[in-house]
């Protein structure tokens, strides 16, 4: 047990695990409240205001949220991503930045694998139609699906998730694959299993030649929007995209106009621009399109990884050590 005065101020500010709750409580004076409900919103106000530690995700720490809690010295996230995060505040401040990577990729592959096969074999419109008694025959063409083994795959960022992502479709499925990246990978040392399967590729030619373009990017300034009508008009005629990263490094209103007007031939999207997808967007209910509601890491071990590495992270900060997974600008 840690003296009093070690004992500092923590906000959680989503909910973690029983378990991981505990480690923090063991320790620190830990205050539970989630801003996004209305009732618990006061009690989050009143914790900013001493908090030096904080934990949770997926909520906007912007500016004003910051100026209220002045003792703040750490942030941990349970995420990978960290665009919700004011960055140039957060340095301006000094307070740390801790997040997830690492223990979700694999989950992520599989999930973005997952929306690759159903939009590719149209897994749901296709279960929906026994679903619903309209199985009264043979299928016949124009029910007939894409075959994914074999097709060139082009990966839109190539980091630990786009490579956990190219491993499955170069060695479980014989793509060739494409990536584009803000550098190259030296496969021979982080990825060897790669190696004269996955190639750094200029981003027009990818777009040229490949049947399956899969978004893995972060959002930053540099990849806001960056998939926009050129981009869609620019892939090979009748290709799928898939976005696993971040809903707002799209152009939803030119991805809608590539479905329905241009060549695409169907979308996989496990994120959106607004999350959750607001009931009137068109990609809610368009036949082409195959939509998850950013579930990417949602398994109970992979969600209970990243609940103990972002515990673990925020302990070792408010002790003065370094955490595990600081997040780095690039
Ligand atoms: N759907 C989900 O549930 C889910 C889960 C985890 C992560 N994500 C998202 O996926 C992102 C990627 O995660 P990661 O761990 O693989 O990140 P990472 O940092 O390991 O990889 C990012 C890749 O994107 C590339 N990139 C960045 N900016 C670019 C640009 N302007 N142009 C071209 N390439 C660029 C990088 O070079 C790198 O290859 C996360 O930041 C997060 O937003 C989503
Ligand atoms: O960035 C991440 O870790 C996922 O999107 C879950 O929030």
């Amino acid at each position: 047990m840690n003296s009093p005065t070690d004992r500092k101020k923590v906000l959680v500010f989503r909910e973690l695990p029983p378990d991981q709750l505990a480690r923090l409580q063991a320790v620190h004076e830990v205050t539970v409240a989630n801003p996004r409900l209305p009732e618990q919103l006061p009690a989050f106000q009143a914790a900013l205001a001493t908090a030096e530690g904080m934990i949770g995700s997926s909520y906007p720490v912007n500016e004003a949220l910051l100026a209220s809690a002045p003792q703040l010295k750490v942030i941990s996230s349970v995420s990978v991503g960290v665009d919700n995060y004011a960055l140039p505040a957060l340095a301006a401040r000094g307070i740390l930045l801790c997040h997830t990577p690492g223990v979700l990729d694999e989950t992520v592959a599989d999930t973005v694998f997952a929306l690759l096969m159903a939009s590719s074999r149209r897994l749901v419109e296709l279960s929906n139609l026994v679903r619903e008694g309209r199985w009264t025959r043979n299928i016949g063409e124009d029910l007939f699906g894409f075959d994914v083994h074999g097709k060139t795959l082009g990966l839109l960022g190539f980091g630990r998730i786009g490579q956990a992502i190219a491993r499955r479709a170069a060695l479980g499925f014989g793509m060739p694959v494409l990536y584009h990246a803000r550098r190259p990978v030296d496969l021979a040392l982080q990825a060897p299993e790669l190696q004269g399967r996955a190639l750094h590729t200029p981003m027009a030619d990818l777009l040229a030649r490949a049947d399956i373009v899969v978004a893995m990017l972060p959002l930053s300034d540099s990849t806001r929007g960056m998939i926009d009508a050129s981009v869609f008009g620019a892939m090979k005629p009748g290709a799928i995209f898939i976005n696993g990263g971040r809903g707002a490094t799209v152009q939803e209103d030119a991805l809608l106009h590539a479905l329905d007007h241009g060549t695409l031939r169907a979308a996989g999207l496990d994120v959106f621009a607004t999350e959750p997808l607001p009931m009137d967007s068109p990609l809610r209910t368009h036949p082409k399109v195959t939509a998850l509601p950013h579930i990417g890491s949602a398994t109970f071990e992979t969600r209970h990884a990243m609940a103990e590495l972002a515990t673990s992270n925020l302990l070792q900060a408010l002790a003065g050590e370094r955490p595990a997974a600081v997040f780095e600008q690039a």
